[in-house]
């Protein structure tokens, strides 16, 4: 097999840097991985991870998802432009209540997880549709396929993100090109630790008391729990990218990361009129005295049977 080249964006942590470190390091050298970030000077944790891949399987370069100037500089710089698989992985979240968030923040998180990607296809597809190949894998969330409470507007743009995706693919097919969908839960990354702190921070006072109790005494407070029990590390999820995604034969359009995270994504499918998922993440919220913490227990298991089972075989 030809070395495959690569471009993975936001590689200075979490999903996007154990990516990249993992196909860098593949024992029969399959690929050319282009890490960027869009800050150079974060490189340094990547550049110690890579360690004696740098230079070889794996190149650190410069690209900002919301500069279309930085993306163009970047692909130029590959020889040939030739990206055969492009990994749309920068991204950001945002929670709490809009009330108490600006129209500029929640623009930023269009602008860095909707817009990133669209400006990242306009630069790369054309090349792609030219060569009649190419594969082009975006982290999403299973927050692009169910909302949950007080991540409105991040799961408003990874509902972008799928709506936009599911257009083109029908495109691409034409091309004989690839598009996989990646809709990890939560992963234990910066982005959990980003978030968690912004929350903490965040000024409640345009936000009514009970909204504000909601927030801090029940969606914060359990908020490292849900990580620690439902959240996979970047390495699980970058692992499946090699198994499942880009090695495959016949690429799945959509692959959710975490199967303990599948069946409240089903819910919407269950009931056309759409109020099952309402009422079970209400009743999961609202009546957590029981049934939150019951449904977190549940998951726990569900957790520790699937580990056991993957020991086993
Ligand atoms: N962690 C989670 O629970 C989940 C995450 N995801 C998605 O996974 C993806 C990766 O997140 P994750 O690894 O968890 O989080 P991290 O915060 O660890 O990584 C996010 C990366 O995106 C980069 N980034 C942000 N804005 C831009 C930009 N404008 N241009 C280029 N890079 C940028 C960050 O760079 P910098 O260091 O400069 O900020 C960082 O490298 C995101 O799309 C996220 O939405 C999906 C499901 C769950
Ligand atoms: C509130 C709530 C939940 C929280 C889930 C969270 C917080 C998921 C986070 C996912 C992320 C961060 C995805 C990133 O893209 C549960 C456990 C499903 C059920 C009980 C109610």
């Amino acid at each position: 097999m030809a070395q495959k080249t690569v471009l993975i964006t936001g590689c200075s942590s979490g999903i996007g840097l154990a990516l990249a470190i993992k196909l860098a390091r593949d024992k029969q050298k399959r690929f050319k991985v282009y890490a960027t970030m869009r800050n150079l000077s974060k490189k340094e944790k990547l550049e110690k991870a890579a360690s004696n891949t740098l230079g070889k399987t794996l190149e650190i370069k410069q690209l900002d998802v919301c500069d279309e100037e930085s993306i163009k500089t970047c692909v130029s710089n590959i020889s040939e432009r030739r990206i055969d698989i492009l990994v749309s992985n920068a991204g950001m979240g945002l929670i709490g209540p809009i009330e108490c968030q600006t129209i500029d923040e929640m623009k930023t998180v269009m602008d860095t997880n909707f817009f990133g990607l669209v400006r990242l296809l306009k630069e790369i597809l054309p090349d792609m549709k030219k060569r009649k190949s190419g594969h082009i894998v975006i982290i999403s969330s299973v927050m692009g396929l169910q909302g949950i409470l007080f991540n409105d507007v991040y799961a408003a743009s990874k509902f972008a993100v799928e709506g936009f995706c599911e257009s083109l693919a029908i495109q691409a097919l034409q091309f004989k090109l690839r598009l996989s969908l990646i809709e990890p839960g939560p992963v234990i990354t910066e982005f959990e630790k980003k978030v968690y702190e912004d929350g903490m921070k965040m000024d409640l006072s345009a936000a009514d008391e009970e909204t504000a109790h909601m927030f801090t005494d029940v969606y914060l407070k359990n908020y490292n729990q849900i990580f620690q029990s439902l959240g996979q590390s970047a390495e699980e999820v970058a692992e499946v990218f090699t198994v499942k995604i880009i090695l495959a034969e016949n690429p799945p359009f959509r692959h959710q990361t975490n199967t303990l995270y599948t069946p409240v994504t089903t819910l919407k499918y269950a009931d056309p009129n759409g109020n099952l998922p309402i009422d079970s993440f209400y009743k999961m919220v609202f009546h957590h005295d029981r049934i939150f913490h019951a449904s977190l227990n549940f998951f726990k298991l569900l957790r520790w049977s699937s580990r056991k089972n993957i020991a086993s075989t």
